[in-house]
Parts: C-alpha cells; structure tokens; sequence
C-alpha cells in the first residue's frame, strides 16, 4: 500500500514546486498536517533555519516514522506538529483544528485532551506508582479512566504485575511501556513519540515497538515516532525522510535495509 503523503519522491531535491495541501488531503483521512511549515531559531549570526518549508499529512490509524540525518529538523518537525513549539510560517492541524490560530490557554487544552506523548527520557514521577502515573493527566484533567480499556491498556503493555511498583523498581523496558500506557489511556487522537527507544536495550526496545505497532494494528490508534534508528523505523507503516529542514523521500513498509540504503543516500 501507498501513502501519498508528498507527491513524489525527492521532489525538493529535484527542486519542483512544493506538494500543496490540497494534494495530501486527497491521500485520505488525515490525524494531522503540516502545510508550508518553517520554522527560524534565533536572528543575526546565530541564526537557524530548521524547516524549510514542510508540508506533510499524517494519515490516520497508522504509524509513521521521522527520519533524517542529525540536525535534519525531525524533533522540531514533531514538536511544531505536537504544538509544543511555534512555527515561524506555515500551518499545523490536528484534525480540522488549527494549532497555529489557538492561544497559549487552547492549546495546552488541546494538548492535554487530544495528544499523548512518549519521550526517549520516560518523564515518570518517581514518587507515583504505575498506575497512578498512567492516570496522572487525566487525574490533572479531572476525566474519570474508562474501566475497561483502562484494563486493555494495561494488559497489552503487560504491566498488571507491576502496577504497585514506582518507576525506581522497574527496568528502563518497562518505564517505557508505563509511559506508553500513559500515553494511550486517554485515547488520544495522536500519539507522539520522539526516540522512544534511545535510552532502550534492542530487547526492551523491540517489546516497545511492538507494543507502539500493536496499538495502531489493534486499536486504531495514530502513532508518529521520531528516530534514528532504521530497525526501529522498520515496525512503522510509513518513513518520511528529512534533510536540511525539508520532506526529501518517504517509504512505505519499510524493512530495516530499505531504511538504512535511503539513509546512506541522505548522509552522501
Ligand atoms: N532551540 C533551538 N535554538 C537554536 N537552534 C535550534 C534549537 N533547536 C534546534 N535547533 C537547530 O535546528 C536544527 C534542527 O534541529 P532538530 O533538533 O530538529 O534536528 P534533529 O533532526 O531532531 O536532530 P537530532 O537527530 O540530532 O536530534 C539544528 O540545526 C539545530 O541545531
């Protein structure tokens, strides 16, 4: 199956007009978009251009992952698309809801009700169990978990034996998995996950990915996964790659080799 997402392959590199909004609407039902993003860190002699020009649809109930050299733009990408970060121009939806036109008190708002995040740095509480961390933000949000899928969650991370537990009794494995519990026990509309693996040994690291793949082919959920890691990307259904701040290719079921040849192509 295809995802077209950019109309064609390394068209910026070819240096042809940019794929509109119109075009990556009509691949389909989209979670998120971005159209037209740049974004400029800092002014004068320090300043940084980190995208270039982005225009890029997640689809819906699938799982896409952001690749590119380091320093390409992937994390500023995710976090303009994730609202928690401004773009200099350009526009960012989450479903049919403008992030860029929202003020600071919407935002957060929507955040909070619409987005779940998992960071390479597991962000628990230590002083909480791991169940009341999968619950926290919507404790914080005053929403009342749903039983039974709490229950699902909870079983497919496979965590009811260590829900007691605090994050210092259990593996790094396993903070990941309360984070991605966390993450999904709200039934976000998009799940952000910027190198959910990278503090992760490759076992742990694949139970994680396995876990983040399951929750799109079972539970319809919307994942997008920053990486740089090509094993890792081979478990999403879609690669979009970045280089110097643009969208230069994408690949759709993608085994790890295919990854690491159009890698080496962006490294050259
Ligand atoms: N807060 C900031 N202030 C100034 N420049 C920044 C800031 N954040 C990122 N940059 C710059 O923007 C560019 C893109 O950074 P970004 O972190 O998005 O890249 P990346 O592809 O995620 O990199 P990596 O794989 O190394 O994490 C880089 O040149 C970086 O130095």
């Amino acid at each position: 199956m295809t995802f077209p997402l950019t109309t064609s392959v390394n068209r910026d590199l070819a240096g042809a007009a940019p794929t509109t909004d119109d075009e990556i609407r009509s691949a389909g039902p989209l979670a998120a978009r971005a159209v037209g993003v740049t974004k400029v860190y800092g002014t004068g002699d320090a300043r940084v251009s980190a995208l270039g020009g982005v225009t890029l649809g997640i689809p819906g109930g699938r799982f896409t992952a952001i690749m590119g050299p380091s320093g390409s733009g992937k994390s500023t990408l995710m976090h303009c698309l994730a609202g928690l970060d401004t773009v200099t121009d350009g526009k960012v939806f989450v479903g049919d809801v403008e992030l860029t036109r929202l003020d600071d008190r919407r935002l957060t708002r929507l955040r909070r009700d619409r987005i779940g995040f998992v960071f390479q740095s597991f962000n628990l509480i230590p002083t909480l169990t791991a169940l009341e961390n999968i619950t926290l933000p919507m404790d914080i949000a005053g929403v009342r978990p749903d039983p039974a899928w709490l229950d699902t969650v909870i079983d497919t991370v496979g965590l009811r034996p260590r829900l007691r537990h605090r994050p210092s009794e259990l593996s790094g494995g396993q903070q990941q998995r309360v984070a991605c519990a966390r993450a999904l026990a709200s039934k976000p509309e998009i799940i952000f996950a910027d190198e959910p693996t990278g503090n992760l040994d490759s076992r742990s690291g694949a139970e994680v990915l396995s876990f983040l793949r399951n929750s799109v082919r079972e539970m319809g959920q919307t994942v997008v996964m920053v990486t740089h890691d090509p094993v890792a990307a081979s478990y999403a259904d879609l690669v979009v790659f970045l280089a110097d701040g643009r969208i230069v290719d994408q690949l759709a079921d993608p085994t790890a080799e295919g990854v690491l040849e159009r890698m080496k192509g962006l490294d050259r």
